[in-house]
Formats: structure tokens, sequence, C-alpha cells
């Protein structure tokens, strides 16, 4: 397991804190994928705790400012709907201009699938809460660059770090994925805080180890 970064580890522990990392093997939750899971991340909770919210915030812009740049963003987008208050909490502390995504376009009014003001061209920060295997950060890529907006790179605050194509297939799409914390991380942390007992903590290994036959032997989506 590589070595874990004070980033990574105080943003695990803080969604352990808040109790946003769940556990249910016997009850397993279906991922928007279709993939079937013994653990869920819940980054949406993050919102209505005031001061470990204030300091993922902190996290993301230094991490976003570190790893793209000061002066290399027009305009932050937050993917419905869980992208949206985080979005909005960093275009405010970058100073930059903010907009959404839907998931589709509206389909009456305006039909727009981006809301806000984005002028054409503008260089486009896609942020989410969370990635699994990337597919909605695809929908949401493809819809800003079909506005007229450039997008080479999304944040998320929490990347499941297991499923390859969450990486290689938004690198083919020309993105780069940025997160704070992976689960390899989050079970280290875990580990470390006896967050999960011992038997519960092998198998949360054995599904990061071989997510897809973990889904399959459950009739979930396993490619
Ligand atoms: O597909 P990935 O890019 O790996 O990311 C997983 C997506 O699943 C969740 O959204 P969900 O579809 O549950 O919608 P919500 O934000 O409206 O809750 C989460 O907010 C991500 O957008
Ligand atoms: O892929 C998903 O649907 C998903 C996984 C997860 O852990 N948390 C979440 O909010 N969505």
């Amino acid at each position: 397991m590589s070595k874990i970064t004070e980033t990574a580890r105080t943003t695990a522990s803080i969604l352990m804190e808040i109790e946003a990392v769940l556990f249910r093997p016997e009850d397993p939750f279906t991922f928007t994928s279709g993939r079937i899971s013994p653990v869920y991340v819940d980054c949406r909770k993050i919102i209505s705790f005031p001061r470990a919210r204030a300091k993922l915030m902190d996290m993301a812009v230094e991490l976003i400012q570190r790893d793209i740049g000061y002066e290399s963003i027009d305009a932050i987008a937050g993917g419905e709907t869980a992208g949206i208050p985080f979005a909005a909490m960093i275009a405010e502390r970058m100073g930059l201009p903010m907009l959404y995504v839907r998931k589709k376009p509206k389909g009456f009014g305006r039909d727009a699938q981006i809301e806000g003001y984005m002028a054409d061209g503008s260089r486009v920060l896609l942020v989410e809460d969370l990635a699994t295997d990337g597919g909605s950060k695809l929908n949401f890529v493809e819809a800003i660059r079909n506005a007229g907006g450039k997008c080479d790179h999304t944040f998320v605050f929490f990347h499941y770090g297991i499923y390859p194509q969450s990486v290689t297939d938004l690198a083919k799409e020309g993105v780069t994925l940025h997160a704070l914390a992976t689960w390899w991380d989050a079970l280290k942390v875990a580990e470390e805080k006896g967050y999960l007992e011992n038997d519960n903590l092998v198998t949360v290994r054995s599904f990061l180890s071989k997510p897809n036959e973990w889904s399959k032997d459950r009739g979930g989506k396993a490619d």
C-alpha cells in the first residue's frame, strides 16, 4: 500500500467522523453505474458540518492550485446533484464564476444542460463529490464541451481508486481526475482508528481487490 499523505489522512478521518463511510455487506449498495458494493461513501453529508466542510474546501483549493494552477481555470462547474454545493464553495474561495451541469438537458424552457453563464472557450473545472468508475464525469464533460467550454480537469473529494476506467476512460478524453483521497487511504485510516472491526476490514479489502467479482456474484454490473 502506498504512503498516505496528510491531506488524504485528514479527508478520510473527516469522512469517518461524520459517518459518511457506510458499510453494509448484508444489504449491499447499488451504484449509479449498476455496480454492487458493500461500502458507500456519502459525501453529501459534508455540507452539514461547517468545520469539517471548511477544512475540506481549503484542501480542495490547495490541491487544485498546486496541480492545475492559479490562473488556468475560468469557471467552476458542479455536477448535478452532489457536486453543486461543493462547486459553489470552491468557486467562492477561488473568486471564480460558478456553473452547474444537469445530468441531462432540462427538457423544456431553455432546454439547457449547463446553467449559469459560460463564456465561449472557458476553461472549466468540473467539481463532483466522488468518483467510482467515472461514468458520470464523462457525461458532464461532454455537456460542458458541447456548450462551448473546455474541460481538461475534474476534481472530487473521494475517488474509489479501484476501477481503472475512472482514470483511463477520462484520460482518453483528455481529462485528468484529481482527488483528496481514495479507498486505499480510507482503508488505512479505518484500520488505524478501529473504524471497522477486523472481519469487516477483511470484507472491505476483498471487495476493493476484486470489485467486479464482488458485484458479479450479487448480480451487479461487472466490467
Ligand atoms: O459515475 P462516477 O463519475 O464514478 O461518479 C459517481 C456518481 O454517483 C453519484 O451521483 P448520483 O448519480 O448518485 O447522483 P446525485 O449526485 O444526484 O446524488 C456521485 O455524486 C457521482 O456523481
Ligand atoms: O457510484 C455511486 O453511485 C456512488 C458511490 C458512493 O460510494 N457514493 C455515492 O454517493 N455514489
